[in-house]
């Protein structure tokens, strides 16, 4: 039997611990890895051609399950073409194990085809690298080690902070079965569990937290990225009751309890100072925008707590002033803080924030009175399904704009690869989020980076229940609104990147429903059928002028100057 050894045990100890889903690439050095994984009946496995994709399709995937999904592909520059999705991986913190076929050491450098310099070929992207022997009659160390490799990668994909491992797979030629024959047999496996302590708070940490609360006037609660948990918000509504400010982008999920326009009540508000805090806990990623942030970092005074079950090993003190990082579940702390009795300074706080975001809140029903984006955006807030479906908000303008109007979906959870924030992979994620998944998914992304990804509908696995919202205002529009790059004469070519493209031949090509819009009573129309249950995808274009819409952008944007 020419099949190489030890790669159905691989698969075979992933299935035992849970793993459920394959997304493979083409290949001939891969083939015997694509063999062991569409032959076992406990993994669902995905072909996709580009790698590019794939990368991303396969983050999807784990997105939704927070199981690692396994990625593999053939040898040479393919494994090169999964980096940027392994990056978003990295610092989304999603659990990939990806398996990257190789030559045999012996060959490298030897003018061989599909042949480039594998080991750790991500880098620091990889929260594990492992190199499996896959020679024919392995010793008992060999074996042993083998199987520890495959239990290693699974757990560290798995445990916190999740994320992608590597295992290169060097394979020996021949490598294809016998025609018509099985695959070997797996040899028994070792299992190996992994039991881990909950991160709870001891009571003197809680002591801790309640004398901290106790002389702190000015509490403020800010969220980063995280993903929806119905066991937060309430927290948040309760923080809130409570006289506890909670602050949070589109992305944090909190679903309009928290005060989500934060950006623009900074820039409605002369004096930060009556905002700033005395204590202020984190909990999650990171922030979209730019204002919160220099908002934060412009206190040096404050105390600073930082909430994070899975802290990386490279501390992140995005505020510059943390004072306390606390490895603790989010939920088992927020338990302990809503308990506490605040002092009425701290609801006079809390009631500037809330008089703040009210402000806000009546100049955002501010009309324009032509055709631009922010309109589009708004129009698509009041249409979009309230339950049964999720936002994949692409990089750029359109995650920025969530935090800009009052776009408040509650009970739908709204992902971002803001791990990286890269343009590349966005509807690819959106993709592989809508498999298996009884909810409608929507992208909502911009030309550029819908032009980048295109080959995401370039599979046969473009499901009924994708909405593609392409927001098509020919380039990168997110340049002729940044200070500095809009007055550039090098704006448009070789920033904004201006283009024609437009993606009814795409949508043809993928088979998918498409809607062209152009104006607003083209939209008010497209929307009436868009969020309807359909037969196939559907893909809606909504054209507007990048021009106009920086317009429109400044001249909403000049609304909030306190
Ligand atoms: C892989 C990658 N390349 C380049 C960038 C820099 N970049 C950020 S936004 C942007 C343009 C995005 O254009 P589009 O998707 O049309 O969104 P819009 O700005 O029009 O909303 C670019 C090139 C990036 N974030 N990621
Ligand atoms: C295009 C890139 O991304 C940058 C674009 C805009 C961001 C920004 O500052 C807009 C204002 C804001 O978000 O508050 C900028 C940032 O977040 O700092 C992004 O890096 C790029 O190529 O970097
Ligand atoms: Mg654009």
């Amino acid at each position: 039997m020419a099949f190489p050894s030890g790669l159905v045990e691989l698969i075979e100890v992933f299935s035992q611990h849970g793993v459920k889903q394959a997304v493979i690439c083409p290949g001939s050095r891969n083939a015997p890895i694509m063999l062991a994984l569409s032959r076992n009946p406990a993994i669902e496995s995905f072909s996709i051609s580009d790698e590019r994709s794939a990368g991303f399709f396969a983050l999807g995937l784990a997105l939704h399950s927070k199981l690692p999904v396994i990625l593999c592909c053939t040898s040479g520059s393919a494994a090169l073409n999964m980096a940027p999705a392994i990056a978003e991986a990295y610092f989304l913190e999603v659990p990939l194990i990806v398996l990257t076929a190789d030559r045999p050491n012996e060959w490298i450098g030897q003018w061989d085809g599909q042949t480039i310099y594998q080991e750790r070929i991500f880098g620091a992207h990889a929260k594990q690298y492992f190199s499996y022997s896959t020679r024919s009659h392995a010793t008992t160390d060999e074996l042993w080690h083998r199987n520890r490799i495959a239990n290693n990668a699974f757990w560290t994909a798995f445990l916190g902070p999740q994320g992608p491992v590597q295992i290169n797979i060097p394979i020996h030629e021949p490598f294809y079965p016998e025609k018509g024959a099985a695959l070997p047999v797996a040899e028994p496996i070792r299992k190996i569990h992994h039991w881990k302590t909950p991160k709870s708070l001891s009571p003197s940490m809680k002591t801790f937290i309640q004398r901290q609360v106790s002389v702190s006037n000015k509490i403020l609660i800010t969220l980063g990225q995280m993903p929806l948990n119905p066991a937060i918000q309430e927290f948040i509504q309760q923080l809130m009751e409570n006289g506890i400010p909670v602050v949070g982008d589109a992305v944090a999920n909190a679903n309009g309890l928290a005060f989500e326009s934060h950006d623009l009540i900074l820039a409605n508000t002369k004096n930060w100072e009556s905002l700033q805090p005395d204590l202020h806990i984190h909990l999650g990623k990171s922030f979209v925008t730019k204002r919160i942030k220099q908002f934060l970092r412009s206190n040096a005074d404050k105390q600073e707590w930082q909430i994070n079950p899975n802290p990386q090993a490279l501390m992140a003190d995005p505020f510059k002033g943390l004072g306390h990082l606390w490895e603790v579940d989010e939920e088992e702390f927020l338990k302990e803080l809503v308990h506490l009795n605040v002092s009425n300074q701290q609801k006079s706080y809390f009631q500037t924030w809330k008089n703040a975001n009210e402000q806000v809140q009546i100049l955002q029903d501010k009309k324009l009175d032509f055709w631009n984006e922010l309109i589009a955006f708004k129009k698509i807030s009041q249409a979009i399904p309230k339950e049964n479906a999720e936002i994949h908000v692409a990089n750029s303008l359109a995650v920025r704009y969530l935090n800009w109007i009052k776009f408040v979906p509650k009970g739908i959870e709204v992902f971002a690869n803001r791990g990286t924030s890269g343009i590349d992979g966005c509807l690819s994620t959106a993709v592989g989020g809508a498999q298996n998944n009884s909810q409608l998914v929507i992208s909502i992304i911009g030309d550029v980076a819908f032009q980048y990804d295109k080959n995401a509908l370039w599979n046969n696995y473009v499901p009924k229940n994708l909405r593609i919202i392409l927001m098509n205002n020919q380039g990168g529009g997110i340049f002729r609104n940044l200070e500095g790059a809009k007055d550039l004469p090098e704006l448009d070519i070789f920033m904004e990147t201006q283009q024609n493209f437009r993606a009814d031949n795409i949508a043809k090509d993928a088979g998918i429903q498409y809607i062209s819009v152009k104006n607003e009573m083209e939209l008010t129309e497209g929307l009436k059928e868009f969020f309807q249950a359909s037969e196939h995808a559907i893909l809606m274009e909504i054209e507007t002028n990048s021009i106009s819409n920086a317009e429109a952008l400044a001249q909403y944007m000049s609304l909030f100057k306190g």
